[in-house]
């Protein structure tokens, strides 16, 4: 019977043994010829592990969100972080706070300069007051300045207040100045994303209808915006804010800590007056006939959201930071790692690039037009009937038409995967129950039926006909449950090539404009 075995009776040390007999010279060569496999073995790993780290490499979606100033890039990317990435969303969502109020306080100064025009157009008879007029700008008493002429004004044709209601509307104004400081200190805290380009403060920032523009003649300074590169966003900023101000952390009733933010204190002291402000029907009036066309789509939320606001320990809730307005400057990277659990180990981390849309901004997305695989334009549905902010001779719709087919027409972006949202499908529907007729506005839309459905095929095929991409339709990218149902039905944060008819389609209409 064996005995236990020898260790040389084991093959594999026996394999290892040197051979019987080898002589110096053999062990030496017998070395040398080790090492050198040892070596290449070295190099293999090597190598595996690079291609391992480059596969991995491609797990990252690069991404480019792209479309004019105010089509909605950031609310598209705020709603994948919060859909993908509920716990990183959950962090950030603090840092909007100082944002919400700022639109809101915004929306309270835009009403009381449309009020001061409005007192302004009313009769001299009843236009004794004590008060001096507020200077928008500084909210400081200053010497009255000369009021518009009744050609100007454009509620000249509203008719007279009662002295009354314009005494106690005066006095609301008054309590309601402090409203401009607020205004000042916010914009300086969260930078130039707040103030929203208009015709007025552009100067002469060269304007690109597309990124691939030759700078126009216009203006031979280098665009300030167009280099900015905003690496520290006014999330960053609100953050350090915070850890600076950690130290007063103070409790409050409902024992929740907040930090010691005099924007907070202001805007609880006037709550009160701006809810009787807002509610008040002279204003409303000022409402109806276009007093906040200015400020964007967002104002009237916040605005009816005043009490929740204008609270101390307010934090924002989800739709609160979908309705969030501040301009992006320049381009923005995000990384998005995917918190739920996918079907397929792909794509799990996202690079998204939100850039600023405004045409002072376009020709800085260039360079990031390289190795990017997929770009999601955004194609407001709503804006038939608008104008460029930053160029009021400019139809909304017909630059994001030439937008879109200078984008999809470019060499470099050829082998990405086009996706064409169409958002703002709420704001379409509300201005077509108001009447609002599209043909007046565009012709070419002739004398289709004034509806909805009619207008989203005649949008959707007129963009197609330029290129052929998936086309999504999302109803409010604010609203919740529509949005979330049309990102999660279209699938595509969750791997863009299972959308139906994804990527560069040439041989077929897409269902949602058939
Ligand atoms: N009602 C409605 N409002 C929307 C929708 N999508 C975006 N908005 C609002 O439109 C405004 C502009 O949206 P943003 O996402 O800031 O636009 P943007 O394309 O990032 O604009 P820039 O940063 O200037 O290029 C915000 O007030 C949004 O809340 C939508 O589908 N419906
Ligand atoms: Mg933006």
């Amino acid at each position: 019977m064996r005995g236990l075995m020898h260790d040389t009776d084991d093959p594999l040390t026996r394999l290892l043994l040197p051979p019987p007999g080898e002589s110096e010279e053999e062990r030496e060569e017998r070395l040398t010829k080790e090492a050198e496999a040892q070596r290449v073995s070295d190099l293999i790993d090597e190598s595996l592990r690079a291609e391992r780290a480059a596969l991995k490499k491609q797990k990252v979606m690069k991404m480019l969100l792209l479309g004019q100033s105010e089509s909605g890039k950031t609310t598209t990317l705020k709603n994948m972080q919060l859909t993908y990435a509920p716990r990183a969303w959950e962090q950030e969502k603090a840092s909007w706070r100082a944002v919400i109020q700022l639109n809101l306080v915004r929306s309270i100064n835009v009403i009381l300069d449309a009020l001061a025009l409005r007192l302004a157009a009313t009769p001299a008879s009843s236009r004794k007051s004590s008060m001096s007029p507020i200077s928008p700008s500084s909210g400081r008493f200053m010497s009255p300045p000369p009021s518009p002429t009744l050609e100007d004004n454009p509620y000249s044709s509203m008719g007279s207040i009662p002295s009354e209601r314009r005494n106690h509307l005066l006095k609301l104004r008054l309590r309601l100045a402090p409203l401009r400081q607020v205004e000042v200190d916010l914009k300086a805290r969260l930078g130039d994303g707040t103030n929203e380009l208009t015709e007025l403060n552009i100067g002469s920032e060269p304007l690109f209808a597309s990124p691939f523009d030759d700078a126009p003649a216009i203006s031979s300074r280098p665009s300030k915006e167009v280099t900015v590169r905003s690496h520290q966003s006014f999330k960053d900023k609100e953050r350090d804010r915070k850890t600076k101000n950690r130290t007063s952390l103070r409790q409050t009733p409902t024992g929740v800590d907040v930090d010691r933010d005099p924007v907070s204190d202001v805007l609880a002291g006037c709550a009160d007056d701006m809810v009787t402000l807002w509610e008040d029907s002279v204003i409303q009036d000022l409402v109806d006939a276009g007093a906040l066309e200015s400020l964007g789509d967002s104002a009237k939320y916040f605005l009816r959201r005043i009490s929740d606001i204008a609270k101390r320990d307010y934090t924002p809730s989800d739709v609160d930071v979908l309705r969030a307005r501040i301009r992006t400057v320049g381009v923005q990277e995000y990384n998005i790692a995917f918190e739920i659990r996918l079907e397929r180990d792909i794509w799990r981390e996202w690079a998204i690039y939100d850039v600023g849309g405004a045409r002072t901004q376009r020709r800085a997305w260039v360079p990031y037009f390289s190795d990017v695989q997929a770009i999601v334009f955004l194609a407001p549905i709503s804006v038939f009937d608008e104008r460029l902010a930053e160029d009021r001779k400019i139809n909304r719709l017909q630059d994001s038409f030439a937008l879109w087919d200078a984008i999809t027409k470019s060499p470099l972006l050829q082998q990405c995967i086009l996706i064409l949202f169409m958002n703002k499908c709420d704001l379409l529907q509300q201005k077509l129950d108001r009447g609002v007729l599209v043909k007046t506005h565009l012709p070419s839309f002739a004398d289709r039926p004034n509806d909805f459905t009619n207008f989203t095929k005649f949008q959707g095929r007129a963009q197609l006909q330029l290129a052929q991409a998936a086309v999504l339709l999302a109803h409010d990218v604010c609203d919740r449950e529509s949005s979330f149902a049309c990102l999660s039905d279209s699938q595509i944060p969750l791997n863009v090539r299972d959308v139906p008819g994804a990527g560069r389609r040439r041989d077929g209409e897409n269902a949602a404009v058939r």
